[in-house]
C-alpha cells in the first residue's frame, strides 16, 4: 500500500465465526463501512502492525485485506488477529490498527492444515518485522486522544 502506515478504527463485527475454530487464529472482523474506507487501490493481502482493543495495551497484529480465496468471500473484508490472549471476546468494541507492512499476497490453501501452517509462518515474519515500538507508543497517544 502506498498510504502505509495506515490508521483505521472502528466497531468489532460477527463474521461467519470460522476464524478461530477452523483456523485458529480469530480474527476481529471490522463492519462493512471500515472495509469501504480503504484507500481504493489497496493491495489484498496479509499486513503486520498494531492493535489495541479501546483503550487497552497496544498489541502486535497481523491483519488479512481481502476476499478469503480460500473461503470464496463475495465481500472484501478486514478481519485483525490480535497477538494477545484476551480472557474473553470484545465484540461491539472499538478496535483501534495501525497498518505497518505488508507480508504476503492472500493464498487458496490446499487444506485447513496448510492454511493454519501458513498462518503460523506469517505470525512469526510479523513478529521479525514489529521489533520497533516507536508506531505502538503513536497508536497508544492516537486512540486515548480520540476516545478523550
Ligand atoms: N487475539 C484475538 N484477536 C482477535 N480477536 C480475538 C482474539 N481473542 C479473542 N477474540 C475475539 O474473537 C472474535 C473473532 O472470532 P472469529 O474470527 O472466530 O469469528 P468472527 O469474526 O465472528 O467470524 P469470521 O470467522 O468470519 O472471522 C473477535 O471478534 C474477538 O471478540
Ligand atoms: C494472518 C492471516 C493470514 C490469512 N491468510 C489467508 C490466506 O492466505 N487465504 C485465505 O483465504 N484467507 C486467509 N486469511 C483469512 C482467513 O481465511 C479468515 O480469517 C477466516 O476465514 C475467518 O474469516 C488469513 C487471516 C489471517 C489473520
Ligand atoms: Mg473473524
Amino acid at each position: 500500500m502506498r498510504h502505509l502506515p495506515y490508521f483505521c478504527r472502528g466497531q468489532v463485527v460477527r463474521g461467519f465465526g470460522r476464524g478461530s475454530k477452523q483456523l485458529g487464529i480469530p480474527t476481529a472482523n471490522f463492519p462493512e463501512q471500515v472495509v469501504d474506507n480503504l484507500p481504493a487501490d489497496v493491495s489484498t493481502g496479509i499486513y503486520y502492525g498494531w492493535a489495541s482493543v479501546g483503550s487497552g495495551d497496544v498489541h502486535k497484529m497481523v491483519v488479512s485485506i481481502g476476499w478469503n480465496p480460500y473461503y470464496k468471500n463475495t465481500k472484501k473484508s478486514m478481519e485483525t488477529h490480535i497477538m494477545h490472549t484476551f480472557e474473553e471476546d470484545f465484540y461491539g468494541e472499538i478496535l483501534n490498527v495501525a497498518i505497518v507492512g505488508y507480508l504476503r499476497p492472500e493464498k487458496n490453501f490446499d487444506s485447513l492444515v496448510q492454511g493454519t501452517r501458513e498462518n503460523a509462518v506469517v505470525n512469526k515474519d510479523a513478529l521479525r518485522c514489529l521489533k520497533c515500538n516507536k508506531l505502538s507508543q503513536y497508536l497508544k497517544h492516537r486512540a486515548s486522544s480520540m476516545s478523550a
